[in-house]
């Protein structure tokens, strides 16, 4: 099984980070190779560029991929699926044209030129409207095009805004979300590494965000405790086995109740909270501690 990967580009460190979270370690795989092994005998990766990537993967280059969904969309594949967002590389493609300009809507742009990197995403976008302006194909640096008049208006991704509003250009409207996606060839999707490396990289995704906290209560205020953790499901509870040097068990309160170590996962935004309401129902011994991985 081969997964396609960006080679260079903003989504090459997190994709290979999500690999790396997700137990698949890659191994030499040096700085300007093709390929790289991981610690996995049947999986192995090829690095190739954001936009080559959903090609490679319909043509038999690759099994699986990682990259845009803008990039997927452009390279208009056919038999490939899709299995996971992975929620990173969020931006939107979107219309923009000249703050200062008279193109103020779509139905301005009759017999106009948009440039883009993404011509087969603007054709279907303007196909939609009725609108047909001729489309220029552009390699980068789109949002310059408008000012040394090649085109009217662009089709560009944005996400902060920053570069449309340095080159003072107005968004018009909104033509493709787009986020980073786990794709395979549907020739392959019965291979079970598929679902495996899909489960893999879907448990990092799940414990993002989480944490796992473990507590002593004492056993009479377990249903309080209980009470206040939002936890997955409920939480885990368990007797503390540990016994002091003449047999007596340690963990109890000065009242010599017994304790309890209690576990549970919870919204990192619902940690604070939860500390504060546990300890008011009595626990003690509050650890936290983040996950590497959570398969539901
Ligand atoms: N500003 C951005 N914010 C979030 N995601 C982005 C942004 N720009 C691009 N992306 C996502 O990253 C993908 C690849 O973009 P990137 O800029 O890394 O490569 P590129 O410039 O197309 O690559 P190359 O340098 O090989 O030509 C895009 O297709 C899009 O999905
Ligand atoms: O809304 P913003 O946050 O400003 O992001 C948008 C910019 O990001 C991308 O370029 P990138 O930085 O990847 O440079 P590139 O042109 O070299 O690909 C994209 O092509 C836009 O120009
Ligand atoms: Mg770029």
């Amino acid at each position: 099984m081969r997964i396609a990967v960006p080679n260079k580009g903003r989504l090459h460190e997190p994709t290979i980070d999500l690999l790396e979270r997700a137990g698949l370690h890659l191994e030499n795989g040096a700085d300007r190779k093709l390929y790289a092994d991981t610690v996995d005998p049947d999986v192995s990766v090829l690095f190739a560029r954001a936009a080559d990537i959903p090609e490679y993967v319909a043509d038999g280059a690759a099994d699986m991929g990682i990259t845009g969904y803008d990039q997927v969309r452009e390279a208009r594949v056919d038999d490939v699926s899709e299995l996971l967002d992975l929620e990173f590389g969020r931006c939107r493609l979107v219309l923009a044209a000249p703050e200062d300009g008279n193109i103020e809507g779509v139905a301005d742009l009759a017999g106009a030129t948009v440039a883009t990197e993404f011509p087969n995403i603007t054709a279907d976008f303007f196909a939609e409207t009725g609108v047909e302006p001729d489309i220029v194909e552009v390699s980068g640096a789109t949002e310059l095009t408008p000012h040394v008049e090649m085109a009217d208006a662009i089709v560009d991704i944005t996400s902060t805004g920053t570069t449309l509003k340095m080159n003072r250009l107005a968004e018009l409207e909104d033509v493709l979300s787009s986020s980073v996606r786990l794709f395979a060839r549907e020739d392959v999707l019965e291979n079970p590494k598929v679902e495996e490396v899909r489960t893999a990289l879907a448990s990092v995704k799940q414990a993002e965000g989480k944490r796992y906290m473990m507590m002593n209560v004492p056993r009479a205020k377990l249903d309080d405790v209980r009470d206040v953790i939002p936890g997955l499901g409920g939480p885990t509870v368990m007797d503390i086995a540990d016994e002091g040097p003449n047999g007596e068990p340690t963990a109890t309160t000065e009242d010599g109740d017994a304790k309890v170590a209690v576990h549970a996962v919870v919204n990192e935004r619902d940690v604070f909270e939860t500390i504060t309401e546990v300890k008011k129902a009595g626990a003690s011994d509050i650890l936290v501690t983040e996950i590497e991985r959570l398969v539901e």
